[in-house]
């Protein structure tokens, strides 16, 4: 694991040390029936969720929906009421070092030694891991021109995130898990992190579970995408096929449409007189041919972005 946080004990990343290269190929994440209660509230229940080299998976959730819970069960920082999580092969509240070192991981709060001077952080982890990537890390910290010279303590949240960003790309692991990683950076911060987060996933071997709320961020850089809604996963798949199963359809009949009009697989509507607007989870072709028929109404198909799908799915 990269080092802003060790995830078994919140130490240092001492269990880096030793790094082996060449386990088997595992896949990089995978959780099964995964629940978490926390007392008698129940966080997670029974999350399915996979993650395979080459993927970027954009988690999306409302506030207290359970996203951070889950990577946390994912990563062996919180331990599962039920179910199971796996990483690269091994059980998540039991990863070896070897397997702790392939992963990077930027918690939505970033904590790291306020004593020290960014250089001084920088140099420290960096010892802990043979392939470090110098040249990226110093790349990285001109673009967002962190302050080497200054202690960690008085940074800027901004800067704090920008810090763990580098952190956990040093190693260049081959788990990316970011934790609403961009949330207090700058548009321009953002914009850089962005392309630096398309660089990494050239190389089809990494694999990046990425959690944010900015949908347009997720729009560019995923391929996948998983919903959560109050502990369950609505969605899970390929950002394509949810955009060609999510359709806003406009429909305008030849009288207003009565109490009874329904459209199946609707999951928002907005009637006003003849005319509706229907978001539908389920979109054919045939939908709109039958609704053409019943309701002897013209129907026009629109595709929504990533935000307005997530949107409508929520009200
Ligand atoms: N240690 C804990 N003890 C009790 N409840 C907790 C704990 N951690 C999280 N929760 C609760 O679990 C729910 C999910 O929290 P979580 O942080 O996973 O949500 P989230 O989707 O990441 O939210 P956000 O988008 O606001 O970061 C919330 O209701 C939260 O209060």
């Amino acid at each position: 694991m990269t080092a802003t946080q060790d995830v078994n004990s919140g130490a240092t990343p001492e269990v880096a040390r030793g790094a082996a290269a060449g386990r088997a190929a595992d896949c990089p994440f995978i959780t099964t029936k995964l629940a978490k209660s926390f007392g008698d509230k129940q966080v997670l229940c029974g999350v399915d969720l996979r993650i395979e080299p080459g993927e970027v998976l954009g988690l999306l959730g409302q506030n207290g929906s359970g996203k951070s819970t889950l990577i946390k069960c994912a990563l062996g920082l919180l331990r599962p009421t039920a179910g199971q999580a796996r990483i690269f092969g091994d059980d998540a509240w039991d990863l070896s070092a070897e397997t702790k070192a392939r992963i990077g991981y930027v918690p939505q709060e970033v904590a790291s030694y306020p004593w020290m001077r960014v250089r001084q952080v920088i140099a420290y982890h960096a010892a802990f891991y043979p392939g470090w990537n110098h040249k990226l890390v110093a790349e990285l910290c001109d673009r967002w021109r962190l302050p080497l010279e200054e202690r960690v303590g008085p940074l800027s949240v901004g800067q704090l995130q920008a810090l763990g960003i580098v952190l956990a790309l040093g190693p260049e692991p081959e788990l990316l898990v970011l934790d609403e990683p961009v949330a207090s950076l700058d548009p321009a911060a953002r914009r850089q992190f962005l392309r630096t987060l398309l660089e990494i996933i050239e190389d089809p071997r990494r694999a990046v579970l990425f959690s944010t709320h900015i949908t347009s961020d997720l729009e560019r850089v995923a391929g996948q995408v998983a919903i959560l809604r109050d502990g369950e996963l609505v969605y899970s798949g390929e950002q394509d096929a949810l955009k060609e199963r999510v359709k806003r359809l406009r429909i305008t009949a030849q009288q207003p449409l009565p109490q009874a009009f329904a459209v199946p697989g609707a999951v928002r509507y907005d009637i006003d007189g003849p005319a509706a607007a229907v978001t539908v989870d389920g979109y054919t072709p045939e939908l709109a041919q039958e609704l053409r028929r019943v309701w002897d109404a013209e129907v026009e198909v629109d595709d929504l972005n990533l935000e307005e799908i997530f949107v409508d799915m929520h009200t």
